[in-house]
């Protein structure tokens, strides 16, 4: 037995789900419904506590088997029609008479199964000497026998006929209702559940629609239960699936269609359509490594290469030429080209050029941007820049870079790598080559036959010219004159200009324009789509504009949080935790990749997908955002905007001093035992501004208070480039020479730290409390 569904164990064991799960919580088994999962090991152990249960399940089943057959001994010589109506045979012979047609009808619908025994037995007890009842249990045998008056042997002599019949025409009926509600209940548990799927919301009428129940019933239900709801009662999906469960039904929610993708919703295209299109590049690297002189020195080689026009403007992409064969560049900084694209759902590179430089190697930003193009599923280029250095060294770069699973292809690897110099242009041709094989390798098609639709790369308002937006074109020919829509932005697109500020009329696939004529500044990030006429574009944005206001108002969409995480795993939301860590050292980094790695199981697998060195920034948060994922620091904090940025995106961001209790809290969040714990709340922030040394005290911080307030007993911390330093107490503070109680910002202060003397300048100082938090 592997792990199974509780329903399915409650089928086994022929017990209704809700006992089984009843019987879980008394031996601490937590379920939340009869969907959830149980291992095989806590089967058994259910098993086990319904052992006599099953046991009787068994010699019913074993009874059942017996009783037909031993019926079918008896009744055989007699009737040949008594064996296709086996349910009625156990019925006592008068009491068939009583039956209408209908009845027997029913009767004969229902599956034979517990009521043969039950009847049985309450035959014999009734009638211990009715041999004809025992032998020839026919219905219709029974009626004829009885109007040829055979059936008078069975009566006993002294009861009034009338009261008999009356009193076996109660005892059937009793016995019926007995039946129907038996049979009705082991139906219900043994039923495999009903799914159906339902909208994010959902009136009480509908829902008993979607149950197959009249509404007033479904009222009246939840009514018994204690939920004054009338028929109109508007019910979220987490109530209407409770309300279903008891009825056997699993919600789904229905997902919602993008309004875009529902009305733009692209075609096939057929296969003689489609052109090859030029792929689109982005150059991302650690700060100074080269990306700028690289791109300027890409595009100078294309420039004097006899485009004509010459100076190419800056319109955050641009097309180069190389031997007739364009590649298209993005010029946005590289997690943005990314990440903010991605979490907008659209992907729009085709190949990541990696600028490490030769006399530097691999730096944090070059892992992040590893990271970042990995999780887009990029192609990666790598360009060892700076070559015409004296301290060049590309060997140590290809080295450091195996630890990122990039292996040189000279070193017997996929990824490649291109020497070269921006300062010199050495270099540049190959590494334009290589984009141009790779593209080729990956057959790049599109249909510009088709409307145009694709991504916006950046946008602003210019003060003569209204909104301007640079768009690439990912798919179609863009036009002068299109009606086009992107997000809330909506209009007929006015004029279009090249990266060479030429005026365009048409722009094919992969080719960025500047386009005028939006009704407002779109996003970078968002799709956009040629819309039939410019009133489906204005009707299009508008909906789009009521869906944002819609969601502004609901709660911003879930994240995975460690508190909820096993609600979430339970539910078969969550097959992958994934964690982005920063730490105060490298090693830090390693060790807690493995360590958490290790604690992936069968359920969820732990992945971590970007780890680094320093504070929690902007980028890592975005990264965490766009791939559901949670920060886990050591000994770092967030700087200020990440942890905006963080609480905006309701990304979970865990701090932790000492790895251990970050492994503990990740392995009890997995199985749903997270402890409900304190939780600090910072008060404020100072900056040490000047140091003193007095002698039996240690030194003091002379410090200002930059913002909230330091109390005498708030804990602090020191903070030193993003790195935590000291976490402890105050061990005193004070204004001037006075010991005081709290300081506001604002003010100056002196503070001194418990055991802790190596304070410097410019340290910051932040102070907390810890508070707790139900969870
Ligand atoms: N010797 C040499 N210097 C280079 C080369 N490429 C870039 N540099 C220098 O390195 C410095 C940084 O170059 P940038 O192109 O600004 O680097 P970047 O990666 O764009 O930097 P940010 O935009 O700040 O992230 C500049 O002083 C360049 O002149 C090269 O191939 N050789």
């Amino acid at each position: 037995m592997s792990k199974m569904r509780i329903y399915e164990l409650a089928k086994q064991l022929g017990v209704a789900n809700k006992d089984l799960m009843e019987k879980m919580k008394s031996i601490g088994l937590e379920a939340n419904s009869h969907m959830s999962m149980v291992s095989e090991a806590d089967a058994e152990k259910i098993t086990a506590l319904y052992q006599p249960a099953a046991q009787k399940a068994e010699e019913k089943k074993e009874e059942k088997k017996a009783a037909p057959a031993q019926q079918k001994k008896q009744n055989a010589p007699k009737q040949e029609a008594s064996r296709q109506k086996p349910q009625e045979k156990q019925k006592p012979q008068d009491r068939q008479e009583k039956k209408d047609g209908q009845e027997q009808k029913n009767r004969g619908d229902r599956k034979p199964q517990d009521s043969r025994p039950a009847q049985n037995n309450q035959n014999q007890k009734n009638r211990p000497n009715n041999q004809s009842a025992q032998n020839g249990q026919n219905n219709q045998n029974q009626g004829k026998k009885d109007k040829k008056g055979k059936g008078k042997k069975d009566q006993k002599p002294r009861e009034n006929p009338m009261e008999r019949r009356r009193r076996e025409m109660e005892e059937e009926a009793a016995l019926m209702a007995e039946l129907e509600a038996l049979e009705a209940a082991e139906k219900a548990a043994n039923a495999d559940p009903v799914i159906k799927t339902i909208p994010a919301t959902i009136s009480v009428k509908e829902l008993a629609e979607v149950l197959g129940k009249k509404g007033s019933d479904l009222v009246m239900a939840l009514m018994k239960k204690g939920q004054m709801l009338n028929i109109n009662a508007t019910l979220d999906f987490d109530s209407a699936a409770a309300i279903a469960e008891d009825y056997n039904v699993i919600l789904e929610k229905e997902e919602e269609k993008d309004i875009m993708e529902t009305v733009f919703a692209e075609e096939e295209d057929d296969e003689k359509d489609l052109q090859e299109r030029p792929p689109v590049v982005v150059v991302m690297g650690h700060v100074d490594h080269g990306k700028t002189s690289l791109l300027d020195a890409i595009r100078h080689s294309n420039v004097t290469k006899g485009e004509a026009g010459g100076i190419t403007q800056h319109i955050g992409a641009y097309t180069v030429q190389i031997d007739g064969k364009p590649i298209t560049f993005l010029d946005t900084p590289g997690h943005e080209a990314f990440t903010a694209m991605r979490m907008r759902g659209a992907q729009i590179t085709d190949i990541a050029v990696l600028v490490v430089a030769a006399d530097d190697g691999v730096m944090p930003q070059t892992v992040e941007a590893i990271n970042h193009a990995k999780a887009a599923g990029v192609e990666i280029i790598v360009a060892i820049n700076k070559m015409d250095k004296p301290s060049a060294n590309p060997d140590r770069v290809k080295q450091e870079l195996v630890e990122y699973e990039l292996l040189a292809e000279d070193w017997g690897g996929q990824t490649i790598c291109v020497p070269v110099s921006a300062a010199t242009k050495e270099g540049i041709d190959t590494l334009l080559e290589m984009i141009t094989l790779v593209a080729e390798m990956k057959e790049l098609k599109a249909n510009p036959k088709k409307k145009a639709r694709g991504a916006i790369v950046e946008a602003q308002l210019d003060k003569g010219r209204g909104p301007v937006a640079t768009v690439l074109v990912q798919n179609g020919t863009l036009q002068v004159g299109d009606p086009i829509v992107a997000g809330a932005a909506y209009g007929k697109i006015r004029a279009m200009t090249d990266d060479k500020g030429r005026r365009v009329k048409k722009a094919g696939p992969s080719t960025p324009v500047e386009i005028l004529g939006l009704s407002e500044v779109p996003s970078a990030g968002d799709s956009f789509y040629v819309a039939e006429s410019e009133k489906q574009a204005r009707q299009v944005a508008e909906s789009i504009i009521a869906k944002n206001r819609e969601n502004l108002i609901k709660e911003t969409p879930q994240k995975v949080s460690l508190d909820d995480l096993f609600s979430q795993i339970q539910s078969g939301n969550m097959k992958e935790l994934n964690i982005v860590v920063k730490a105060d050292v490298q090693g830090s980094v390693e060790a807690v990749r493995q360590s958490l790695e290790r604690l992936s199981n069968e359920e969820v697998r732990v992945r971590i997908i970007h780890g680094g060195v320093g504070a929690i920034t902007e980028s890592d948060v975005m990264l965490a955002s766009a791939s559901n994922a949670i920060i886990i620091g050591f000994n770092v904090r967030p700087e200020p905007a990440a942890k905006a940025f963080a609480d905006e995106e309701k990304v979970d961001v865990r701090l932790y001093r000492v790895i251990y209790n970050a492994i503990e809290d990740v392995t009890a969040a997995m199985k749903g035992m997270l402890d409900p714990v304190f939780e600090e709340q910072v008060q404020g922030h100072a900056e040490v501004r000047q140091l003193f040394k007095a002698s039996g005290v240690g030194t003091i911080a002379g410090c200002y208070v930059k913002d909230g307030k330091f109390t005498r007993s708030s804990q602090v911390r020191i903070i030193r480039d993003g790195i935590v330093v000291y976490e402890g107490d105050l061990e005193s503070l004070k204004r001037f020479k006075d010991d005081v109680k709290e300081v506001a910002a604002g003010y100056e202060c002196g503070l001194v730290f418990k055991k802790f003397n190596d304070v410097k300048e410019g340290d910051w100082v932040e102070a907390f409390t810890m508070v707790e938090v139900p969870r």
